[in-house]
């Protein structure tokens, strides 16, 4: 999906400590602002762009280009305070006969998010039967921390074609220990909005509270450049030959 009306794009999977990541949080966290990253997986064609779309623009665009993954970002107001929000496009997820099919490109959002939203289609069984592994491997990616995840059944208004029942959905949900939401991308804004906010929230309740504007500024000042050493070592030198040469005079 190419660049939505109202959003900013950012930039295509900047890698971890990648100048374009670095500029990106570099904004965002100049402004004092606690930064949220949201990577949105799951299998191809269950409405994840939509999804992104619809939350960031608040409207439904019918069809998307194949998605190549876009970071897009905007603010939110969790509690009173306004939280700059990353959210990842990702590729649709292909599914072989020994499992899931990750590529590097898609690991390397996981890691880098806060938080996941897991997104399968009620009409479509495979996309809901690849969940539990997804969910297994994305905590993998974050050992030792557990990931902020919610759980999105999408296309709720496809009733009449439905192949998976969402209290199904909800079951799983409540065994991998997520949120858990059904909604029609298409129809209902307000869902896919609380989707991403109780995600917001259970990131921004683990973070640490952001540091004052003030804060931030003094750990931006640059550091001065360390002495360089051969420099020193040839002042040490002269200076220690002109004494030599000042006590042999005497
Ligand atoms: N009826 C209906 N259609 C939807 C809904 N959400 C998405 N779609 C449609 O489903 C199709 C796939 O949506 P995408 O957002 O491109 O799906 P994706 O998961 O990003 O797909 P990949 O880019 O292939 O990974 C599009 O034609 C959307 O218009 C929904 O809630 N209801």
């Amino acid at each position: 999906m190419r660049l939505i009306q109202n959003m900013c794009t950012i930039a295509e999977y900047p890698a971890p400590g990648s100048a374009a990541a670095a500029a990106a949080d570099y904004c965002l966290g100049a402004a004092g602002r606690r930064l949220v990253k949201i990577a949105v997986v799951g299998a191809s064609g269950v409405g994840k762009t939509a999804l992104v779309v619809r939350f960031l623009t608040k409207r439904f665009i019918g069809d998307y280009e194949r998605n190549a993954g876009n970071l897009y970002t905007r603010q939110v107001q969790i509690e009173g305070e306004t939280l700059a929000i990353q959210v990842q496009d990702t590729p649709g997820i292909q599914v072989h006969e020994n499992g899931l099919s990750c590529n590097e490109q898609l690991n390397r959002c996981i890691r880098w998010a806060d938080a996941v939203v897991i997104v399968f289609s009620i009409t479509d069984y495979k996309s809901y039967e690849l969940i539990g592994q997804l969910h297994q491997h994305v905590q993998q990616l974050h050992l030792g921390s557990r990931l902020p995840v919610v759980l999105v059944a999408n296309k709720a208004d496809l009733l009449h074609i439905k192949q998976v029942d969402p209290q199904l959905g909800l079951q799983l949900a409540s065994m991998l220990g997520c949120s858990f939401y059904e909604v029609s991308v298409s129809e209902n804004y307000n869902d896919v909005y609380n989707a991403f906010h109780i995600l917001c929230k259970e990131v921004s309740h683990k973070q640490p509270p952001s540091s004052t504007p003030e804060k931030r500024r003094t750990s931006l000042i640059p550091r001065p450049k360390s002495p360089n050493m051969q420099d020193l070592k040839r002042r040490f030198k002269q200076a220690l030959s002109a004494k030599v040469r000042t006590v042999t005079s005497v």
